[in-house]
């Protein structure tokens, strides 16, 4: 085929994506509009605009109904975007997370709630629940387990304490990247990096990078941030960084485990209701006696509700008691689960209902 032929059959599929962009296009304002009437109602009675059940529910249909090309990750992509920006039309919603800016927990964020919302980085954990509690903010993202570095202890703890309730949860692969200013490693003097990424990378620095003297840091993001200052610096950090501070990758995917992940939660103050694939976590604990522990666990048994996680803390209070941490397939509404629940309650010293929310298959 000749240029001009190529060219002539470039510009009839352009044509037709242009004519199917601007259908796109109004048919998007259309969904907006009825968006925008959905908060009318809700404010009204000043309903809660995010409403995560509602969201898995609009991707569970969209991919029930996909014939490709596109796979699930597009529509999700795709879909999520759309609801983020038809949700900003009802009101804004704010997001503490765990900062800087740059780190996983700002990429949770994205992932979770898309671009249109208001992601408000804070120092600490503890801050990022005084804020959901105080109601300065809709949604708090933190962190609760990584697949190499276990559970985050201080999330745990605020849990216990807190009002919040566990709205849903963010499933986010850890792809660690070694950035710099120039792409190339050619007059860097240190590398830059949260403990936990330089210890996830150990490997992989001993290899390619064995001179290069390492230096810990508060936060990835923060390594990022020094690094986009300093051009003898490199940082250890995600996509997020990577895009934040305008930094070129020498490598990408140098974390020595290729499946690591985070699991991320995100609190609010509001219940959520069922979505058709749901999680329920809660916290326990019982009386230091022998059995106690299989006496708790048994309700789910024989309600055959499946536990997906079982996590046990020091309560703190000086008697070596413990709380466990508890995941269940299903929602709380669901007969099986509110009857182990019911159960449970008698059997422990202590239950919290933490929530129940979508499972994170969706993102
Ligand atoms: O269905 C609603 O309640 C809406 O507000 C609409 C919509 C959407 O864009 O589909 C937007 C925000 C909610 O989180 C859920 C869905």
């Amino acid at each position: 085929m000749n240029t001009p032929d190529i060219n002539a059959e470039l510009l009839k599929f352009r044509d037709q994506i242009d004519e199917i962009d601007q259908q796109m296009l109004v048919l998007l304002n259309k969904r907006a509009s009825l968006a925008q009437s959905i908060g009318h109602v809700k404010a009204k009675t000043d309903a809660p605009v995010m409403r995560p059940e509602r969201e898995a529910q609009v991707l569970d249909k969209l991919n029930a109904a996909n014939s490709g090309p596109l796979n699930t990750q597009h529509v999700n992509t795709l879909f999520k975007e759309i609801m983020s920006a038809c949700r900003s039309l009802e009101r804004e919603v704010h997001v503490a997370f765990l900062g800087p800016l740059g780190t996983y927990s700002e990429q949770a964020v994205w992932s979770f709630f898309g671009h249109c919302v208001q992601a408000e980085p804070v120092d600490t954990i503890e801050e990022a629940f005084r804020q959901l509690q105080a109601q300065q903010v809709d949604f708090a993202v933190v962190p609760v387990e990584n697949s190499t570095e276990g559970s985050i202890a201080r999330t745990l703890d605020a849990l216990v304490e807190s009002s919040a309730l566990v709205c849903g949860e963010v499933q986010l692969a850890i792809h660690h990247q070694l950035l710099c200013q120039t792409g190339s490693l050619d007059g860097i003097e240190k590398i830059c990096a949260h403990p936990q990424a330089l210890a996830q990378c150990r490997g992989w620095l001993s290899q390619y990078a064995p001179h290069i003297q390492q230096e810990t840091v508060a936060s990835n993001g923060v390594a990022a941030q020094m690094a986009s200052e300093n051009a003898k610096v490199a940082a250890i950090a995600g996509q997020a960084a990577r895009e934040r501070y305008g930094l070129k990758a020498f490598q990408e995917h140098i974390q020595d485990d290729a499946h690591n992940t985070t699991r991320f939660l995100v609190l609010g103050n509001q219940i959520t209701g069922p979505s058709g694939q749901d999680k329920t976590s809660l916290v326990a604990s019982v009386p230091n006696q022998p059995g106690a522990v299989y006496k708790m666990l048994e309700p789910f048994n024989a309600e055959n509700v499946s536990m997906t996680r079982l996590e046990s803390r020091p309560a703190r209070n000086g008697r070596w008691e413990y709380y466990f941490f508890i995941d269940l397939q299903g929602h709380q509404t669901e007969p099986a689960v509110a009857k182990a629940l019911d159960q449970l309650r008698k059997n422990a010293s202590f239950l919290k209902v933490l929530g129940s929310y979508p499972a994170a298959q969706r993102n």
